[in-house]
């Protein structure tokens, strides 16, 4: 593998390509490849550089350390002040998945460690993806008081069509562990337990923020129906409202300071 020097010597994530195929590594492996500034601009910069280079034919995305990536820096979050900079400040982060969706180089994600909140938006905008065993993911924002809104644009489409399309397509039943296998239902629960279980998904989401996931349900459903380049920038704007909530500048703090909120310490909606 060389290095591609157009991706600077004291950047983030570094370049290499090796024959036909290039590798971008994550590499801020102290902060868990969380997505500074400084990362989503590099990663940006050097998926141009790849894309640019009439030699690689395709490209693979890891990160070094521990994690793929634990999504934003939330330690970044204090330094801003008022919508406009979150706006901005969210839109850099979300610069990559666009890249990659514009892209004629294929990208894949090579995930470890934990994919969480813009690193699963990462995985998802990839357009193939593979895991180490033992890896987890999770759209975990709303415990901060946030949501993954850029996260779900990549995602809405990633998980269900061509099982949509089987269903629809071949008209036949398919069984409980099908339904969960193809991302249809969440779990599934012995007989006479599926209320309890459902009971239990419901706990877990009155723990987070009520605000944070009211206003990422709605948007959700709003991004839908948007095109890709729209939704992220709709996503963008409903972050960077999220941004100056009580609920996020609570949950950071108390996130960074190890010690999350709890169900009853989160804001009325
Ligand atoms: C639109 C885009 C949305 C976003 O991306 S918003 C960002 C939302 N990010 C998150 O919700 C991820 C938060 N992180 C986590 O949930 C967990 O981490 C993981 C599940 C990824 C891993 O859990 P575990 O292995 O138990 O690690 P740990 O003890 O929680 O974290 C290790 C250290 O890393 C810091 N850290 C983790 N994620 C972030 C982050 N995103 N920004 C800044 N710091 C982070 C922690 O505070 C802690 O630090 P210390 O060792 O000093 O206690």
């Amino acid at each position: 593998m060389t290095r591609f020097d157009t991706v600077g010597e004291d950047a983030v994530v570094t370049a290499e390509t090796g024959g036909y195929v290039g590798r971008i590594t994550l590499d801020r492996p102290e902060a868990m490849n969380t997505f500074s500034t400084e990362l989503a601009t590099d990663l940006d910069a050097a998926l141009r550089a790849h894309e640019s280079d009439d030699e690689v034919r395709a490209i693979v995305i890891d990160g070094s350390g521990d994690a793929f990536s634990a999504g934003i820096d939330l330690t970044e979050h204090a330094e801003r002040d008022g919508g406009d900079a979150y706006e901005e400040w969210v839109a850099s982060m979300e610069e990559p998945f666009a890249t990659i969706a514009g892209m004629g180089t294929p990208v894949i994600a090579a995930a470890h460690g934990h994919a969480a909140a813009n690193g699963l938006g990462l995985v998802a905008a990839c357009d193939l993806a593979v895991a180490a065993d033992g890896t987890m993911f999770g759209a975990t924002a709303p415990k901060v008081g946030l949501f993954c809104m850029g996260p779900a644009v990549p995602l809405m489409d990633a998980v269900v069509r061509k099982r949509c399309l089987e269903l629809l397509l071949t008209g036949e039943l398919i069984d409980a562990d099908t339904a969960l296998e193809w991302g249809l239902i969440n779990a599934t629960a012995p007989a006479g337990e599926h209320v309890d279980a459902a009971m239990e998904y419901a706990e877990t989401i009155a723990s987070k923020s009520p605000t944070a996931i009211q206003r990422g349900k709605r948007a959700y459903y709003e991004m839908e129906g948007m095109d890709y380049a729209e939704a992220l920038e709709y996503s963008n704007e409903q972050f960077a409202g999220l941004c100056t909530t009580a609920d996020a500048e609570a949950g950071i703090e108390a996130f960074l300071g190890g010690e999350p909120l709890d169900a009853d310490e989160w804001s009325d909606i």
